[in-house]
């Protein structure tokens, strides 16, 4: 393996991967192949990719190969080419035919699962997913072959989902990027898919993640957040303070090629011919793989139209279709085949004479330079891809055309129309009238305008080359990579599990607080009402346990009613602190309030009525309501239904019952909360610790805390509360947390002030068993008794007064809220 260091004095490494490699090999002998180019416009666009990188291409080389010889022979012949083989083998039928374009293409392309076919068991949808995770892994095999430090991957298309996530689990520090080409469909489509979730959390995997156009990454960031329920930014995907980035790159072609190309002798001599062919007639261009997604049947009827329409050009014009061979061996390409030969058929059997043909319809891959002589000669270039990633074939038109300035007609659902609509006709393919009437606006453009929509496409085409677009990418990757490394840096720790329960055994009076609501509760999955908040189930012994054990407190702050922790806590030898912390007790106690005076609850029952309203029309929402606050919840709800909704709501409630009330508004991830202006729990919980000593008789101090839950972000202040450095306004010293014996645990947070994070409330659950069952034995006594003597002479004279009575009001100006995010 090469060093790090020695690799950054070289040329950028770049691994380049594909499905396909850019040459095709044939077989021509035993230990003999031929390579030439492989169709299709990836290849195409990444031959344009830039000269400074040293790039090496690891893909399949488009045929099947079993020998040794013969693999040998060909991996040595791709060499050359700095092409490295995956040899596909066994799984390369239901990878390639099956998952890749019979499930996934079509998905891609918004037409649909297509149905399993019942009687051939051994190719079901899951044995095609299957061969695909398997050829996604023999991928990752040659990549970990060639890999070395430094390199940047970057992966493209839809033939490599699970590549991101196999390269990140054998190295987590390997830069990768991965590219679209298809189009992403909307998410009600790829939420048929039956992998969906598995295949988005792989490429989440990946540093950055391209695609076409606006429309398509937001596509996909929306499918992301709906199908995985992570969140949408400007920068792309956040899920769990890991971002990663989302951009859109149009892809280009390598102009000059083209324009080289014209000028080649070789090259005119074709043009001439073809003009001569075509004397008299226009010539409609159409050049596609015969792939159902680029509209030929389509196109076809159009023209017919067309020339059912104008008799007066029946003889004059000339529809050219190139329709290259493509993924054979699938069943949907081979229909498609007939359907065009049986509709090129029809329309020249009712329009065709002895001497002329309108349609010339051929069923064949053109080579390079009669590509170019026909794009030159067209007078019209008609694309009507019913979807379709980007269509290359649409800017090499407009390369070819510098002489004769034709006019491209181009499907509107086309990656191109974002950029070359501006000189383009464009079209919508399923109108078989509108294409008829820009064949004819196409034929009869003057010259003026020909001219100049020809002008702002070959502007764009000359500008947005395929090494702009591979620069960009790869640039974007760097700086994505730099910026994700810091971020990480700022991502809270994971939970050191082993360290939390020793410290806890070896402690010796433990405060653990927790939150509540997606703390302790049941996950939920149908909850309409308060009433149904409950523990979860998991929990109880384990609560049983740690709230028996007399060197432990456990305390629930809350923003949940009384009512709520009673119903809910009852039972158990715990401290209870609900509304944030204006009303606290233990459960042999009776609650002590702590709502001031003269507190403004006017606002309390509009709010209430608004809430109501938003719960009655958004299917799955919910509020808690009790004496000062209330909560409106929409996480069991569609999550973009919900904001749009708690938008509305909270337009509402500013123009209604707390425009003059002296509340806190708090926008969750999926609430919206209004309270009196009280405190927060890290105000809170250091009156509530004081009377918890007060009210325990505590002799030592509290010399352990452990503090979870899922709190909003001004609630986060009770994670800082604790931390050692922080100055604490307690009358008593009752902490003692100097050794670390401090773990404060956001959970599922991105971004947060606890010092560590896990995934969710089962983490929390578990660990809570774990200190349940803890061994208590290793705790060593004698230093803390030392200590506890100390504490006692420190505090004998404290002047010790009720919890109650430190409340401090604070004084909110009227309508003052919190920032909250619209
Ligand atoms: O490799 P094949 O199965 O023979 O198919 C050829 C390529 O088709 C698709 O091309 C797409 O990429 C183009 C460049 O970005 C874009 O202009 C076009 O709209 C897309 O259809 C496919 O995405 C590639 O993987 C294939 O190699
Ligand atoms: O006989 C042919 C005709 C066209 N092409 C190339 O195939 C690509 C088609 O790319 P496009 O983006 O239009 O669509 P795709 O086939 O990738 O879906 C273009 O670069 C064409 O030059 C080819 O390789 N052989």
């Amino acid at each position: 393996m090469v060093s790090y260091d020695e690799s950054c004095s070289k040329r950028q490494r770049l691994l380049v991967v594909a499905n396909r490699l850019p040459v095709s090999a044939k077989r021509t002998g035993e230990n003999s192949w031929s390579l030439e180019m492989s169709p299709g416009g990836l290849v195409s666009g990444l031959l344009g990719v830039a000269a400074e990188f040293e790039t090496k291409w690891v893909g399949w080389p488009g045929v099947d190969v079993y020998d040794v010889v013969g693999k040998n022979a060909l991996s040595k012949s791709l060499a050359d080419m700095k092409c490295i083989p995956v040899f596909l083998e066994e799984v390369f039928d239901q990878y390639y035919n099956g998952y890749c374009n019979g499930i996934l293409w079509p998905i891609l392309h918004h037409m649909g699962l297509p149905q399993e076919d019942h009687k051939d068991t051994n190719k079901t949808y899951q044995t095609q997913y299957d061969a695909y995770k398997k050829a996604n892994r023999k991928f990752l095999d040659v990549i970990i072959e060639n890999y070395e430090e430094g390199d940047l991957v970057w992966i493209h298309d839809y033939h490599l989902l699970f590549l991101p996530q196999y390269l990140k689990e054998y190295n987590n520090k390997i830069k990768i990027g991965w590219f679209l080409h298809s189009p992403f469909p909307s998410s009600e489509v790829f939420k048929t898919l039956p992998s969906r979730s598995e295949l988005l959390r792989s490429v989440l995997t990946a540093d950055l993640l391209g695609f076409h156009t606006y429309d398509f990454a937001s596509h996909f960031v929306r499918t992301c957040t709906r199908i995985l329920g992570v969140e949408g930014t400007h920068e792309g995907i956040v899920d769990h303070g890991k971002v990663t980035r989302v951009a859109v790159f149009p892809i280009g072609i390598d102009p000059n090629r083209f324009l080289k190309a014209c000028e080649l002798p070789e090259v005119r001599q074709q043009m001439t011919e073809l003009k001569q062919r075509f004397a008299g007639k226009k010539v409609i261009l159409g050049v596609d793989r015969l792939d159902m997604i680029k509209g030929i049947p389509q196109k076809f009827l159009g023209f017919e139209k067309f020339l059912q329409e104008n008799m007066d050009w029946r003889d004059k014009v000339v529809l050219v279709q190139i329709a290259v061979p493509t993924r054979n061996n699938v069943p949907e390409y081979q229909k498609l085949k007939s359907q065009v030969h049986g509709l090129a058929g029809r329309i020249n059997g009712r329009f065709g004479s002895v001497s002329s043909l309108p349609i010339h319809h051929l069923d064949c891959s053109v080579d390079f330079n009669f590509l170019c002589a026909l794009y030159a000669i067209a007078d019209v270039m008609l694309v009507t891809s019913l979807r379709d990633g980007m269509n290359l074939v649409s800017y090499e038109f407009i390369a070819c055309q510098e002489a004769k300035k034709g006019v491209l007609v181009l499907s509107e659902f086309a990656g191109a129309a974002q950029s070359l609509g501006a000189g383009a006709i464009l079209v919508n393919p399923w109108d078989v009238t509108e294409v008829s009437s820009a064949i004819k606006e196409a034929l009869n453009m003057s010259a003026e305008e020909r001219d100049e929509r020809h002008r702002l496409n070959f502007q764009y085409v000359k500008t947005h080359s395929a090494k702009k677009w591979g620069d960009d990418f790869i640039s974007e990757l760097h700086d994505t990579f730099s910026e994700s490394d810091m971020k990480i840096k700022k991502i809270p720790l994971e939970l050191p599990q082993q360290d939390v329960i020793q410290r806890y055994s070896k402690s010796n009076n433990r405060l653990i607080i927790l939150g509540f609501f997606g703390t302790l509760t049941e996950p939920m999955k149908n909850q309409n009402e308060e009433l149904d908040l409950k523990l979860n189930p998991e929990l109880k012994r384990t609560l049983k346990a740690l709230c028996s054990d007399p060197k432990t407190t456990v305390l629930v702050l809350s923003r949940s009613g009384k009512n709520i922790l009673d119903k809910i806590f009852g039972e158990y030898n715990i401290w209870l602190a609900a509304e944030n912390g204006m009303f606290l007790r233990d459960t042999i106690g009776e609650w002590v309030t702590n709502i001031p005076e003269n507190m403004d609850l006017d606002w309390v029952d509009g709010t209430k009525n608004v809430f109501k309203y938003f719960t009655a029309r958004t299917p799955r929402s919910f509020f808690e309501a009790s004496e000062t606050s209330l909560v409106w919840n929409y996480e069991n709800a569609d999550v973009e239904f919900g904001r749009a909704q708690a938008r509305d709501l909270l337009q509402y409630l500013w123009a209604g019952p707390i425009s003059n009330a002296s509340v806190d508004v708090v926008r969750g991830n999926h609430s919206v909360e209004v309270h009196a202006v009280g405190e927060t729990k890290g105000v809170a919980v250091g009156r509530i610790l004081e009377e918890i000593v007060r009210k325990k008789s505590m002799t030592t101090p509290v010399d352990y805390v452990f503090c979870s839950g899922y709190f909003l972000e001004k609630d986060e202040d009770i994670y800082t509360f604790f931390k050692p450095e922080v100055k604490k306004h307690l009358s008593l010293n009752v902490l003692d947390l100097e050794k670390g014996n401090y773990f404060s645990v956001a959970i599922g947070q991105a971004h947060t002030k606890a010092r560590y994070v896990v995934d969710s409330s089962h983490d929390v659950v578990d660990l809570l068993h774990k200190l349940a069952v803890a061994d208590t034995t290793t705790a060593t006594t004698s230093d803390s008794l030392s200590e506890t003597e100390d504490y006692q002479t420190r505090n004998a004279n404290a002047d010790w007064k009720p919890w109650i009575n430190y409340v401090k009001i604070r004084e909110l100006a009227v309508g003052d809220t919190e920032p909250v995010d619209i």
